[in-house]
């Protein structure tokens, strides 16, 4: 048996990226030969094995035929004869279709270093079209590379638009989509992952809920996220900051395509909720941040509640802070202000004559006498 490390850790390689996880092809091995010598097998459509001390993933070399509509219409087929090189074919990319022997040469039928050199995202073959999740990788890769100058080839673009046209995309199971879609998210420059599935139609095809909110002044915010290292959720967050001034009717619209989003992809529950505060608080917290005045912010804190919940809070300013321009009051001291409002307790200011619903009324009074000397001061 020969063994070949393949996919992303090639490519990785060869580009000077940071490799994260290896890939291995076993070729002229049958399932049997693998747990002889102590691979966990794991794979439930095809034969894949664990190596029994890294656990890193060993793939019988195979072919695929499709038999159906979407990413899981195929039929695998393996044994034996199947060729280093009948595997690489089966591949998306030719830069994801190199591999490396056991002396750290590359074999690379399909011109990966070639497409390397020249920056190029190519399919290796017309079955390329097969698998629609292919769409999603390619807008993702070229959300990753596109800063290294990488960009998706004409005639791989030409294919993707076909498979949109020909319906094949919308057989893509929400829960792929929802995947590569966070994924791409934490990409170095996600709005190229929105871009490219825009031009080629896949947008409309497979996300349309989310097309109301892909602009280009969204996506510069969802690229500010990304250089600052942000958290997917943040990012997401960015995605729904409300071109200004916003219509009572557009706001509504927006909630109804979120709840769309969410009840389609469903991704964890407070990416859905950060995407309606953020629709629903941005106007109010952007011009808080403009002129500052103590009972608004006040009222934002208790809307949002976000003296129970500073952590959420922090990330919806965060967002929005993407989007502040001209600012009297920044999020750092919008979450000053909270803390400070958090340490006044009402135990440090109830005397023995108020009771019941005056020692709220109490807290509130000190914390907005707070927030008030606060801004008063920073004027
Ligand atoms: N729909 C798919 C999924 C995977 N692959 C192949 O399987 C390899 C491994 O897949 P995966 O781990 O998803 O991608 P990587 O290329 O390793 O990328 P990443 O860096 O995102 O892990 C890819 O390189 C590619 O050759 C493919 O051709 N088509």
């Amino acid at each position: 048996m020969q063994i070949y490390k393949v996919g992303g850790a090639v490519r990785d390689k060869l580009l000077g990226l940071p490799v994260k996880d290896n890939d291995w092809v076993v070729v002229g091995a049958t399932p049997e030969q693998m747990k002889n010598k102590g691979y966990q097998p794991v794979g439930r459509d095809f034969p894949v094995f664990l190596h029994p001390e890294t656990k890193e993933e060993y793939a019988l070399a195979r072919t695929e035929r499709k038999t159906g509509h979407g990413y899981a219409g195929f039929s695998f087929y393996t044994s034996c004869d199947i060729s280093l090189e009948e595997d690489l074919l089966r591949r998306d990319l030719t830069i994801n279709a190199m591999a490396e022997d056991q002396s750290g040469n590359i074999i690379d039928p399909y011109g990966g270093q070639d497409d390397l050199k020249s920056r190029q995202l190519r399919h290796v073959s017309p079955a390329f079209q097969e698998d629609p999740l292919r769409i999603l990788r390619v807008a993702r890769f070229a959300a990753r590379l596109a800063p290294l100058g990488f960009h998706v080839a004409e005639e791989t673009f030409e294919l993707m638009r076909n498979m949109v046209k020909s319906g094949e995309a919308s057989h893509l199971v929400p829960e792929r989509v929802w995947q590569e879609t966070s994924t791409a998210l934490m990409e170095l420059t996600p709005s190229v992952y929105f871009e490219t599935l825009e031009s080629c139609g896949a947008l409309q095809a497979v996300l349309p809920e989310f097309k109301p909110f892909i602009h280009s002044q969204t996506l510069q915010h969802l690229n500010l996220a990304a250089q600052a290292n942000s958290t997917a959720l943040i990012r997401f967050g960015c995605l729904f900051i409300p071109l200004l001034p916003q219509t009572e009717a557009a706001k509504i619209n927006n909630i109804l395509s979120i709840q769309a989003i969410t009840s389609k992809l469903r991704p964890p529950a407070e990416y859905a909720d950060m995407a309606l505060l953020v629709t629903e608080h941005s106007d109010r917290i952007i011009s808080i941040s403009r002129s500052p005045d103590a009972e608004s912010l006040m009222s934002l804190f208790e809307a949002t509640d976000a003296l129970r919940r500073p952590e959420r809070f922090t990330c919806l300013l965060t967002i929005l802070s993407y989007s502040f321009e001209t600012i009297k009051l920044g999020k750092n001291q919008i979450i000053e202000l909270l803390n400070d409002c958090l340490a006044i307790k009402a135990r440090d200011i109830i005397s023995k004559k108020i009771k019941g619903k005056a020692i709220g009324e109490a807290v509130r009074k000190n914390r907005l006498q707070w927030i008030e000397s606060k801004i008063h001061q920073k004027k």
